[in-house]
């Protein structure tokens, strides 16, 4: 039996800093939101495991690979070894504040659990990903999430349909250089604050106000990735007469448009400088 399972990219309507951790990490407080770029996922059974990599060459396709790390963290908290063959259709831009490596690793926790018939709830699944890394446990479910800690605690509120302008300028970001680079900084936010600032004016459609609340902490960072990404993002904003901010730890940057807003960019100024530049929908 093969099942072939879509993987979506994610964006960060706004995230902000509240600290650094005993262990290393930053206590985030973000709000995600699941979009309609996907990578695409193949998985069945087989005589043993393995991974190829399709429309990438940036990612590994050995025991780095998020992948893999699903289906060791599977194995360690189920007792099956994944006997699959795993086809990975690589689409998410790479290193790009998508997400798309902690997308695969849920959505191929979630698939082995289908092919396994489910030895394990959503609950456990939610567990399991948190393992994986602090992006991971959003996939289990998408949509509209608000994560704290590390990302990895989790409100979801559903989904809303919101019409973006993305774009990855072929920086590559590593997010641990980016947190690496941050300068302290020590907010106090709370999920309330989140759910005022941005979720009320997204439900309300208020884009204007949603646009004025967004935030991104990690755009502070000293990294040059990032120091690279802010002339982007002053080009993007020049050209478009929108407010753009980055995604995640970078590198991609995105604006949320009002419904019809779209056909009235042109965006072929940011493709002449070999940008990839789409039109999406939150979903
Ligand atoms: C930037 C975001 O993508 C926003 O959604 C996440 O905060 C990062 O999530 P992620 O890519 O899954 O990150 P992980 O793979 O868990 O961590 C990579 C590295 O980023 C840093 N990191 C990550 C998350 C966090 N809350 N604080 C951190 O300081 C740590 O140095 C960590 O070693
Ligand atoms: N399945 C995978 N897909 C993409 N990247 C992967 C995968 N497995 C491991 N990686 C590695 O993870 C790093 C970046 O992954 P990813 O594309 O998720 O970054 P990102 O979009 O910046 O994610 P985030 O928003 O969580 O920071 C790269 O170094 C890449 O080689």
């Amino acid at each position: 039996m093969k099942i072939i399972l879509p993987s979506p990219a994610k964006i960060n309507l706004s995230l902000w800093v509240n600290g650094k951790r005993e262990d290393g990490y930053h206590n985030i407080l973000t709000v995600f939101h699941t979009i309609n770029l996907f990578d695409y996922i193949s998985i069945q059974r087989s005589g043993h495991l393995e991974l190829n990599v399709a429309g990438s060459t940036s990612v590994p396709a050995g025991g780095d690979n998020l992948i893999i790390k699903a289906c060791d963290v599977f194995y360690k908290h189920t007792g099956i070894k994944p006997k699959v063959s795993i086809t990975l259709d690589k689409k998410i831009p790479v290193g790009a504040g998508l997400g798309g490596g902690s997308s695969n690793a849920a959505v191929v926790l979630k698939g082995l659990n289908q092919l396994y018939d489910f030895p394990v709830d959503d609950e456990k699944l939610v567990e399991m990903a948190s393992e994986i890394g602090s992006d991971v446990a959003f996939f289990i479910k998408g949509g509209l999430a608000i994560g704290c800690q590390r990302g990895e605690k989790l409100t979801f509120y559903g989904s809303q349909n919101f019409d973006i302008l993305l774009v990855f300028p072929n920086i590559f970001c590593s997010t641990a250089e980016v947190y690496k680079n941050l300068p302290p900084l020590n907010r106090n936010m709370e999920i309330e604050d989140a759910e005022r600032l941005i979720l009320i004016p997204l439900m309300k459609r208020d884009y204007k106000t949603l646009r004025k609340n967004m935030w991104n902490d990690l755009e502070l960072s000293q990294a040059d990735c990032v120091r690279k990404v802010m002339e982007v993002k002053k080009t993007i904003e020049d050209s478009v007469e929108t407010r753009v901010i980055m995604s995640g730890s970078g590198s991609s940057l995105f604006a949320v448009l009002d419904k019809g807003k779209k056909e009235k960019i042109d965006i072929t100024p940011l493709q002449r400088k070999g940008w990839w530049v789409k039109f999406l929908s939150a979903i």
